[in-house]
């Protein structure tokens, strides 16, 4: 082989491996490289033990019932995912409806400020982020709106990188973040202006335990808007099909079980608030929200082979491999979920606190 041979041989080798890795379905905003990929707060070598952990839960459904332990079960899937979330998906762990032109990062910009437009709340204002995760939304929200947002997360690793990314982005005078548990949060009664979750209350073992709370620290008169995770009018619970699919969103999900469409507005009601709008934002002319998924398969498979070759040369967990494979599959179960039309990630609900306790006197 002559010099000139050899040369365009490493040039196109090189060039093959560059667009492999850099353009092939690129992720949208990466805050992570796949040489980073780390177990979250789980130390490297127990990573796959504690997957193993994660799918055991599974196996014994009725610990998940059990009100209790869901915390500590979402806080390890989120050690185990926050890193490839963020690599493959960008800062906002969450859906949008897709909008022809714009880039996906766009559409999620927009999603997120249809949040805090809703509610209505002035610059200077406090509002809650409940289940933020590593901030996305918070710091689209904090500078579309000058509000300053508190968020929450089970998730000790989550806060670390939400803070990091905060600092960054030069938004930590607006953003704050907080490790704690929504069913029970450390602030005061009436402290808030306003109050949204985005695809994150689903998490929690029931519903009216988180609803409680965020009207609890709302001040009277202020707006609490959720992007709910929900099985919809389509959904038949005597259909196989329909059960697999949904079970198998619950077990890539870390769900404790999807509530119906129907539940929500009863338990916002049962918890003391008015309901003001519900709408589910996937529904036409809203374009779906699982494109971005399923556009993504050749990407996928570049990943799979990016982490099986860090497994293997020991940069990555080992367990980060299985983790993958759990999400490839989940992402499938998304899909089918979203084509079918049996789930929504985007059930909207906007309420009110009165102004006064339903029950108070009016003397
Ligand atoms: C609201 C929640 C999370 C929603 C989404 C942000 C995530 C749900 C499924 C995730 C993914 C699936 C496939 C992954 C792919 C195999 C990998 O190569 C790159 C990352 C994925 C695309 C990953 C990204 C995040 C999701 C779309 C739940 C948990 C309540
Ligand atoms: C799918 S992520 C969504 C994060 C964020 N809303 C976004 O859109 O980027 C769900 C979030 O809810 C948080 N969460 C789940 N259960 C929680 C709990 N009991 N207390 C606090 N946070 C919780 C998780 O830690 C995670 O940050």
């Amino acid at each position: 082989m002559d010099s000139l041979t050899l040369f365009c041989t490493a040039s196109l080798l090189a060039g093959g491996l560059y667009w492999f890795v850099y353009i092939l379905g690129s992720a949208e905003q990466q805050g992570k490289r796949a040489v980073h990929l780390s177990g979250g707060s789980i130390a490297k070598e127990k990573v796959q033990d504690t997957y193993k952990q994660y799918w055991s839960f599974f196996r014994r459904p009725k610990e998940i019932e059990t009100a209790e332990r869901v915390p500590a079960f979402v806080d390890t899937f989120y050690n185990l995912v926050t890193d490839i979330y963020e690599w493959g998906w960008g800062q906002s762990f969450h859906f949008s409806p897709s909008i022809p032109g714009k880039s996906h990062r766009d559409a999620t910009r927009i999603h997120e400020e249809m949040a805090v437009d809703l509610l209505n709340v002035k610059p200077g204002a406090k509002i809650l982020d409940a289940g933020c995760g590593v901030g996305g939304p918070m710091r689209a929200i904090a500078a579309h709106s000058g509000a300053n947002v508190v968020g929450i997360t089970i998730n000790e690793y989550q806060v670390n990188r939400a803070r990091m990314h905060n600092k960054k982005a030069g938004l930590d005078k607006l953003c704050e973040v907080v490790c704690g548990n929504f069913l029970q949060m450390p602030f005061d009664d009436n402290s808030f202006d306003g109050a949204y979750s985005i695809e994150a209350t689903c998490h929690a073992p029931k519903l009216e335990e988180v609803y409680g709370e965020i009207y609890r620290v709302l001040k009277p008169g202020s707006m609490y808007v959720s992007y709910e995770w929900v099985t919809t009018e389509l959904y038949r619970g005597d259909d196989p099909e329909h059960v697999e699919v949904i079970q198998g969103i619950e077990r890539g999900d870390a769900l404790p079980g999807l509530r119906n469409y129907k539940d929500i507005a009863e338990v916002a009601k049962k918890v003391g608030f008015e309901v003001v709008q519900e709408k589910d934002l996937a529904k036409p002319p809203a374009n779906p929200w699982w494109t971005r998924l399923k556009m993504g398969r050749i990407a996928y498979w570049r990943n799979h082979i990016m982490i099986t070759v860090l497994a293997w040369l020991g940069i990555a967990p080992k367990g980060v491999v299985d983790v993958h494979e759990m999400l490839f599959v989940t992402a499938d179960y998304l899909t089918r979920g979203g084509e079918t039309g049996i789930f929504t990630p985007m059930h909207m609900i906007l309420c009110r606190k009165p102004e006064r306790k339903p029950d108070s006197s009016s003397d």
